[in-house]
């Protein structure tokens, strides 16, 4: 067999979990190596859950890796890069997740010639469900591109951008999950206001969400679907004309935008 790929991650939070996770169920031929910042406990439960290896200092097994995945936060970017500088080596490969930190911020903090890659996944990567964006840097090969296909197509599926569009697109991928469970939850509690126990309501919402969820899968069409709910003059058409009333679409659209301000601003924090 050949030897396995080294991918080392900087930082073990919720995004890394979900990434290598989806990598791990995926059987790629990989050896993963996990990092984190002070949260000892954290990197020893997540070495007992998954056959990873746990550092509490990345900087001695960073001349072993072959792809380093860079999964903490934006701030900390600017640290962490220069840490790696004097280090990198040529056929290194460095892909960061974080919002706002495009290729040119990597390229520019890096040796000339290092191969960079910008992911957007969304936290869907724990089932193999997310809907990643990316964009490449300049030096990255054919074979390393090759190989970033093998890891993002183990979390989901995935769509090359430019680097503008990934910042663009951040809300809608990377955070509009949290729009969607927020929108859950809202439900969740105007379905409790009519006495039903917690538990109900968790069912027929989530129920609700996951048949819809499975109906888009299905059909593709969201205008065709929600027109064959709404009856003529019915019930549903009373309620989404309350939607339109207090500007719906306006506010997602104002959501979005103040997301993807905010990750241009972290990543120029
Ligand atoms: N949570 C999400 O849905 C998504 C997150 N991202 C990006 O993923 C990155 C991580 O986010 P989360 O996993 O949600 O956060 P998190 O707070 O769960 O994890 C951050 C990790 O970074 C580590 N860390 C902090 N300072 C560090 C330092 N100086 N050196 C090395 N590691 C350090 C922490 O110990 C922690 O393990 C962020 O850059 C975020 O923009 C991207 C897409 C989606
Ligand atoms: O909230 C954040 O900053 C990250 C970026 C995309 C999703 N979570």
């Amino acid at each position: 067999m050949q030897k396995p790929l080294h991918i080392l991650f900087i930082g073990a939070g919720r995004m890394a979990e979900a990434i290598f996770s989806g990598m791990l169920q995926n059987e790629l031929n990989v050896k993963i190596t996990i990092s984190n910042h002070r949260d000892q406990e954290r990197l020893h439960t997540l070495g007992i859950k998954y056959p990873v290896q746990t550092v509490s200092n990345w900087v001695n097994i960073f001349p072993q890796a072959d792809v380093i995945i860079l999964a903490c936060p934006p701030s900390v970017h600017d640290k962490v890069l220069d840490q790696m500088n004097p280090m990198i080596q040529s056929h290194q490969f460095v892909i960061t997740v974080a919002a706002g930190i495009g290729p040119t911020k990597l390229e520019a903090a890096l040796p000339k010639g290092t191969a960079v890659a910008w992911l957007m996944p969304n936290t869907a990567a724990d089932v193999r469900k997310s809907m990643s964006i990316y964009t490449f840097g300049q030096y990255v090969t054919k074979e390393q591109q090759a190989l970033f296909q093998q890891i993002v197509g183990a979390i989901g599926t995935a769509e090359q951008l430019t680097e503008q569009q990934v910042h663009d697109l951040t809300a809608i991928t990377g955070s509009a999950p949290a729009f969607l469970y927020h929108f859950v939850e809202a439900l969740e509690q105007s379905a409790l206001s009519f006495g039903i126990t917690k538990e109900q309501a968790r069912k027929l919402v989530l129920e609700m969400v996951i048949g819809s969820a499975a109906m888009l899968d299905k059909h593709r069409e969201p205008a065709q679907l929600r027109e064959q709910v709404t009856s003529p003059g019915g019930a549903t058409a009373a309620g989404l004309a309350t939607l339109a009333d207090n500007q719906f679409v306006d506010i997602i659209g104002q959501a979005v935008d103040a997301t993807n301000k905010r990750a241009k601003q972290q990543g120029q924090e």
